[in-house]
């Protein structure tokens, strides 16, 4: 399907060029200073001077745009993300917010492929001598952007405001928006790259209403990939559903004929901003640190044996006849098993803002959970950790928010079409 291009007077889509190839190009100052605008001068004379930087394996690795699904859902989460709502602005409709779409996904697919966006705006420069990084842009819209475009016919009952929890401490201008971005990318200056070429995008059509900021461990930081540890030092992402397991796609993605048609391929993502009391928890041995999760913390294994991706047993009894993981451990609480089969994909992010005025880290945890329906998914377990969980001891849900992020865009296509142009 071939689309008309709005900012070209072909209608084609401008391919920008590679990074690289700016910097490496002789003569490439004069191109730079075009792509680079006020910037220009002084990175117009790097261009012309600095050779092409030779990428590392964590530079060139990079994620096809282009899919049944978005990209930043199945791929294993980035060292750096960011996370950005926003708002329309009082005079945007649907017209507006699908010219958003378009310009966005536009600008995201040249990201992704390691190129300077070809955009009306003049690029930062920022990303200038990097290359893709693995990063990955995924769009999704929350419950009262279907008001605003008068699409609420479309709206999927999926989108219904989340129950409230009694351990919930939400704040109301860090939670939920229209629109949401979600960055990921191994390297810093890439995924800022983009968050800034996004937000600039959306100049004059949404206002920001709340960004925050997370990490994980570097790709290469160990010998061979392994799973994640959290800022409690815990190992958090093992029994996580596989691409490999047969149910994989049922639990975390729309199907096709799905309702609504326009979340084909689609899924829903669950954020909650979870503040941990890390003072608290630094002060608990670490034998009390395992009972409340059910795993060990050194190398994750369940406290009912073997090591981290040995089943987990729930019926276990140590010598003394005690379960093996309590019967209020997270992951006993969480698990499936205990849940009617509900299980999501957690793909979270760790953040640290600083400390508070009471002296403690404003950090942890920017849980982000995929699934198909969060009724069968992020609700119910939350609805049983809240009940009994050991770990809310430790933790505070302090934003949420709940946003539909719709399937893949194919080749000329942009994200949200089919709602927009359906
Ligand atoms: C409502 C869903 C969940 C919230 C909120 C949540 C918060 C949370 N979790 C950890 C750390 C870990 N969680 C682990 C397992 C786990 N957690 C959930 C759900 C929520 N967690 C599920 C469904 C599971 C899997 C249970 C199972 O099938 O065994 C683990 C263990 C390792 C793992 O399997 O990932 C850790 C560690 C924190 C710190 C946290 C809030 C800050
Ligand atoms: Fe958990």
């Amino acid at each position: 399907m071939t689309k008309h291009h709005p900012d070209t007077p072909s209608g084609e889509r401008p391919t920008g060029p590679s990074r690289r190839r700016l910097l490496g190009t002789a003569g490439a100052a004069g191109a730079a200073g075009l792509v680079l605008g006020a910037a220009g001068g002084a990175l117009g004379t790097a261009a012309a001077t600095e050779p092409p930087t030779d990428l590392a394996t964590v530079g060139r690795s990079r994620v096809p745009f282009h899919g049944a699904h978005q990209p930043g859902i199945v791929e294993p989460a980035q060292a750096h993300g960011h996370l950005i709502a926003f708002d329309l602005a009082a005079d945007a409709g649907r017209k507006e917010a699908a010219a958003l779409l378009r310009r966005w996904s536009r600008t995201a697919e040249a990201l992704m492929a390691g190129e300077t966006p070809s955009s009306r705006l003049h690029d930062t420069g920022i990303a200038l001598d990097a290359g893709p990084s693995s990063l990955t842009v995924t769009f999704g819209f929350g419950r009262s952007f279907f008001g605003r475009t008068g699409l609420v016919a479309h709206r999927p009952a999926a989108l219904e405001p989340l129950p409230p929890f009694s351990s919930d401490a939400l704040d109301p201008r860090r939670s939920d928006g229209d629109l949401w971005i979600q960055i990921g990318a191994d390297d810093a200056l890439v995924a800022f790259h983009a968050l800034r070429a996004l937000q600039r995008e959306a100049d004059g059509t949404a206002r920001v209403r709340w960004q925050m900021n997370g990490f994980n461990r570097s790709p290469g930081a160990t010998a061979g990939p392994r799973t994640p540890r959290n800022l409690m030092g815990q190992i958090d992402g093992t029994n996580n559903p596989k691409e490999t397991d047969e149910d994989f796609e049922r639990r975390v993605f729309v199907p096709a004929g799905g309702d609504p048609a326009w979340m084909a391929g689609g899924s829903y993502a669950v954020l909650r901003r979870i503040r941990m009391l890390l003072d608290d928890w630094e002060r608990t041995p670490l034998a009390e640190q395992e009972k409340v999760l059910g795993r060990r913390k050194s190398d994750g294994a369940p406290l009912s044996g073997g090591s981290e991706t040995t089943p987990v047993d729930l019926e276990k009894r140590n010598a003394d006849g005690d379960l093996a993981i309590a019967a209020d451990a997270h992951v006993r609480v969480s698990a499936p098993e205990t849940n009617g089969g509900a299980a999501m994909l957690r793909r979270s992010f760790s953040y640290h803002d600083g400390f508070r005025d009471d002296g403690a880290p404003d950090a942890g945890l920017l849980f982000i959970a995929w699934q198909a329906d969060p009724l069968k998914g992020f609700v119910p377990v939350q609805r049983k950790l809240d009940r009994g969980d050991a770990l809310s001891r430790f933790i505070r849900h302090e934003a949420s928010a709940l946003f539909a992020v719709p399937g893949g865009a194919g080749e000329g296509e942009y994200v949200g079409q089919r709602l927009l142009e359906g």
